[in-house]
């Protein structure tokens, strides 16, 4: 079904949560069949098949049901010519098209469309997913409107539900979340910060010490990092160094911001997400659960830290 009668943030949301659930299945295939075609793209940076076939199939599907927005993948410039036709998701979700649509976003209008940005990473985690730690792998596709990470995606191809497998997360801005149960963490005299466990270095480890954590959980992966904060498991997400990427953080920071949260750079400011923004965020990722002051944690990063990072 079209639901062209749905205004565009909602219909790319419930196109998204259809083709990651394709693209989570892709990702298991390729895991199965044990054919990884690993490519180092440079020094700790990797990417699979699954990467590659993940990201042709979200481009692809995407791109045929909204020909005038912007998507930027991951992986490049993708060759959509001869995908399998399975691969193509015209679907859009209708248990979420029932929701309304925030007023914000009622009134963006086709001349419009140059405004919004579609970021994918067909896969957050390759580092881990290459080694068998597949919980932590996602599939994330984030939307910006006016610069702004606004609606987003975080589907988990390996959750386990009882009989069930995989699992999709979504978060709307001015709407809220759904597809998980988000348990708010409470402030008990603990502080559970969770980190990169691939990207780990000094900087790193030095904002994580400053803020004297009571446990530290190194996991892989942006997106399920920032499922520890929505879920209660962690109060801080603590990445004081560059590395990640728009396509990493505009799905994350959209669904944690639209549940309370927040996710910014290490001097406190949001990123933009424009289609020319740059793809680095080079200034870090500091991410804080909807009942934690992120702006006390930003206060506790070492000066000397931010003063290396933007060489001011
Ligand atoms: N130095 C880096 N080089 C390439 N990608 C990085 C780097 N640091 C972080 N990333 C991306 O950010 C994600 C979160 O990082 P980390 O797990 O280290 O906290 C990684 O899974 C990776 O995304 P991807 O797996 O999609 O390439
Ligand atoms: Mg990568
Ligand atoms: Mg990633
Ligand atoms: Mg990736």
């Amino acid at each position: 079904m079209a639901h062209t009668q749905c205004p565009i943030v909602m219909r790319i949301l419930a196109a998204g949560i259809q083709v990651a659930n394709r693209a989570g299945s892709i990702i298991r295939d390729v895991m199965s069949k044990g054919e990884l075609g690993i490519v180092e793209k440079s020094k700790n940076d990797l990417q699979t098949e699954a990467d590659r076939s993940s990201q042709q199939c979200i481009i692809a599907s995407l791109t045929k049901q909204f020909p005038n927005i912007k998507i930027i993948g991951e992986e490049g410039q993708s060759d959509l010519c001869n995908i399998p036709s399975e691969w193509l998701v015209m679907e859009q979700d209708a248990e979420f098209l029932k929701n309304s649509c925030p007023n914000k976003y009622l009134t963006l209008t086709e001349e419009q469309f140059d405004s919004v940005v579609v970021w994918v990473d067909p896969l957050d985690g390759t580092t881990e997913y290459t080694q068998g730690f597949l919980e932590h792998v996602t599939v994330l596709i984030g939307i910006s409107v006016n610069e702004e990470a606004v609606g987003g995606i975080i589907h988990q191809p390996y959750y386990k539900n009882g009989e069930d497998i995989g699992r999709t997360i979504w978060g709307l801005k001015g709407l809220g979340v759904g597809g998980f149960q988000p348990i708010d963490i409470r402030n008990d005299g603990q502080f559970v910060v969770t980190t990169t466990r691939s990207h780990f270095n000094e900087s790193v480890k030095n904002a994580v010490d400053a803020l004297k954590p009571t446990e530290i959980l190194r996991v892989g992966g942006a997106g399920y990092k920032v499922l520890q904060l929505l879920e209660g498991k962690a109060h801080a997400y603590i990445f004081a160094s560059p590395g990640c990427k728009k396509w990493d953080t505009c799905a994350p920071e959209a669904i944690l911001e639209a549940h309370g949260g927040v996710l910014t750079d290490v001097m406190g400011n949001h990123y933009s997400y424009g289609e020319k923004a740059i793809h680095l965020n080079k200034l870090g990722v500091i991410a804080t659960a909807k009942t934690v002051d992120h702006q006390n944690v930003i206060n506790l990063i070492p000066a000397n830290l931010k003063e290396a990072m933007t060489g001011k």
